[in-house]
């Protein structure tokens, strides 16, 4: 079998299985198999990760619950009675199924259980070396209670090595939801054997944490690429480390790498604080990240009295700060790309409507996305941009997406992947909705799940780095010929991948991390650079 260790570091992009296109899977695979093989197969992987994780284990509760996820677990345990029984460790077995509505290869597994002298109880026994979780994989539907509850919430409190089946009992496998009740917990010792595919809630909303370090067994079960399901989603975790192709461009010029407009980040004034930190933030982002000439165009406050803004960034000369209303006719060349509401506020209004007609490469991020939710006008505006053949780039964190979908952050949390969606195929445009397992959308093309990044990443400015940076990448693809569709997904998702990377290689010694330290560690490598010159070349051959 072959068990592979899915990192959330650099990995090969993987296909990510909804329940129904699982369950297809596994139609296909038991029709080629003798009857209880797969189950078979199953136990026996859950049973060599758990020895792996747990090798000196002596003492492995494993509690199952009343379907197929439970007869995984049933199967497990039993090769762990094998293994401890001539060494007088113990195995003991809590199962919460019905006899009488048993699914056949449960019916199968609790048989072979039976005989093979477990120990069957309805307590954790008060000391474990190893928990395995089998009450609930892809056929939990809705929010466990009663005694399933209790077990779920006994192995989230637990602290010691948990080895959960396909799933962690408690999380929706299509949406990443959390539908237990009671509370997730860390847990650095829990890991989660998912088994014939990966599913998206694995890597989105709460899947992540969770699921706790992730392994997958497609239990030799790959079918010919014409009989597998497609996938509902993809995990995006390109990295490619290549050499800076620019170093081989011998006759590039500032000139070749776009015009980056950062439009926003308004100034304080008599009424209100300024937000200039959150613009710098984006423009410094695309600066390392390679766009060749970066400007800020900064708003006024409400109450403007013409006070003069900063003459440049003490921190970051390169950067050219003007107006916002000076970036105007700049904005509208093909070379340019402008990333729109890193602050700004209600000043934005002078600004949008322009941006909105004319800029053939727009980012939208958070006060942008805030006065589009509130202004039926520029939604419209929005929306003829596709139709312009104008390329955007919306970058919703969840309650940004719930205000431009006019519902509730909790409601986009339940279904990220289809929130995303919904915007893409509204706006006809690329959709990253942020958060643990950004999604990167795109009309009427599967949904795209950021592999990288973690928590560190839960501080204030790091949104604004993103959109520089997804900027700075517009600016390095061509702009003779439009980004086809799939292309630019890619494109935007190689961006939230490498701005996750960040913090996945954030030196273990530092406990935070700061918006500010990251632009510098841009440069750095991490993106898909081939992709970038591949695109270049592409553009260059058609001209
Ligand atoms: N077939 C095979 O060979 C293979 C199958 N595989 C394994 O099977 C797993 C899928 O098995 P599955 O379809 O039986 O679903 P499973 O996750 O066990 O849950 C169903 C049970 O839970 C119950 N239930 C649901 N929600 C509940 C709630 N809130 N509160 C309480 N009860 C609730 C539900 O009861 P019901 O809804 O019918 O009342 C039913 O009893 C898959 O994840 C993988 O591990 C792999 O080994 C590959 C080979
Ligand atoms: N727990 C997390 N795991 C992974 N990424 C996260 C996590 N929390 C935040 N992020 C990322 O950090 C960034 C935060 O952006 P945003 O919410 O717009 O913050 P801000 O507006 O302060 O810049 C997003 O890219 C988001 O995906």
């Amino acid at each position: 079998m072959s068990l592979r260790r899915i990192a959330h570091q650099p990995s090969p992009h993987a296909p990510l299985h909804d329940v129904a296109a699982t369950r297809a899977w596994e139609a296909r695979a038991q029709d080629r198999l003798p009857p209880h093989a797969l189950m078979q197969r199953a136990g026996e992987a859950v049973y060599r990760l758990g020895a792996a994780i747990a090798p000196h284990a002596r003492r492995v509760w494993v509690v199952c619950g009343g379907g197929n996820n439970g007869g995984d677990g049933l199967l497990a345990a039993v090769r762990w009675q094998q293994r401890l029984q001539p060494i007088g460790g113990e195995v003991a077995v809590t199962w919460l199924g019905s006899e009488d509505r048993l699914p056949p290869d449960a019916r199968h597994a609790l048989g072979v259980a039976r005989g093979s002298g477990l120990r069957w109880t309805d307590e954790p026994p008060p000391q474990t070396d190893l928990a395995i979780d089998a009450l609930f994989g892809i056929g939990l539907r809705r929010p466990p209670h009663g005694e399933a509850l209790r077990w779920i919430a006994h192995l989230q409190e637990r602290s010691g090595p948990v080895l959960c089946v396909d799933l962690p009992s408690g999380l929706d496998a299509d949406r990443g939801e959390w539908l237990a009740p009671t509370p997730l917990q860390a847990n650095p010792q829990r890991h989660t054997l998912a088994l014939l595919t990966l599913k998206p809630g694995l890597f989105t909303g709460q899947g992540r944490e969770a699921a706790g370090h992730l392994w997958f067994d497609d239990l030799d079960t790959s079918l010919p690429d014409a009989e597998a399901p497609p996938p509902a989603a993809w995990l995006h975790g390109q990295t490619v480390l290549a050499e800076a192709p620019r170093r081989w461009q011998h006759g590039a010029h500032k000139g070749r790498h776009g015009n980056l407009l950062i439009v926003g980040g308004q100034l304080p004034d008599a009424r209100q604080p300024g937000m200039t930190g959150a613009a710098v933030l984006a423009a410094r982002a695309g600066l390392h990240a390679g766009a060749g000439r970066v400007y800020v165009g900064l708003l006024p406050g409400p109450d403007a009295t013409g006070a003069a803004w900063p003459a440049f960034d003490p921190l970051q000369p390169e950067l050219m700060l003007r107006s916002a209303t000076q970036l105007r006719d700049l904005a509208r060349e093909p070379d340019s790309v402008s990333v729109c509401g890193c602050g700004g506020g209600q000043a934005l209004a002078a600004v949008l409507p322009d941006l909105l007609t004319h800029s053939p490469r727009l980012v939208l991020d958070a006060d942008a996305l805030n006065a589009i939710a509130r202004e039926p006008r520029w939604q419209q505006a929005l929306a003829r941009r596709a139709e312009a053949g104008l390329h955007t780039v919306l970058t919703p964190h969840p309650l940004e997406a719930a205000r431009l979908l006019g519902t509730d952050t909790m409601q986009v949390q339940r279904d990220r992947l289809r929130a995303a969606q919904t915007l893409a195929d509204t706006w006809r445009c690329v959709v990253v909705l942020k958060g643990s397992g950004s999604i990167t959308a795109a009309p009427g093309l599967p949904p795209r799940i950021n592999a990288s990044g973690n928590g560190l990443l839960a501080t204030a400015g790091t949104g604004d780095v993103l959109a520089g940076l997804i900027g700075a990448r517009l600016c390095l693809a061509p702009t003779r010929s439009p980004i086809d569709p799939a292309a630019l997904q890619a494109l935007v998702a190689d961006a939230v991948y490498a701005h996750g990377r960040v913090a996945d290689t954030w030196p273990a010694n530092r406990l935070t991390l700061c918006a500010g330290d990251m632009p510098a560690c841009l440069g750095q490598g991490g993106s898909s650079d081939h992709q970038q010159a591949d695109l270049q070349q592409n553009d260059e051959h058609q001209h």
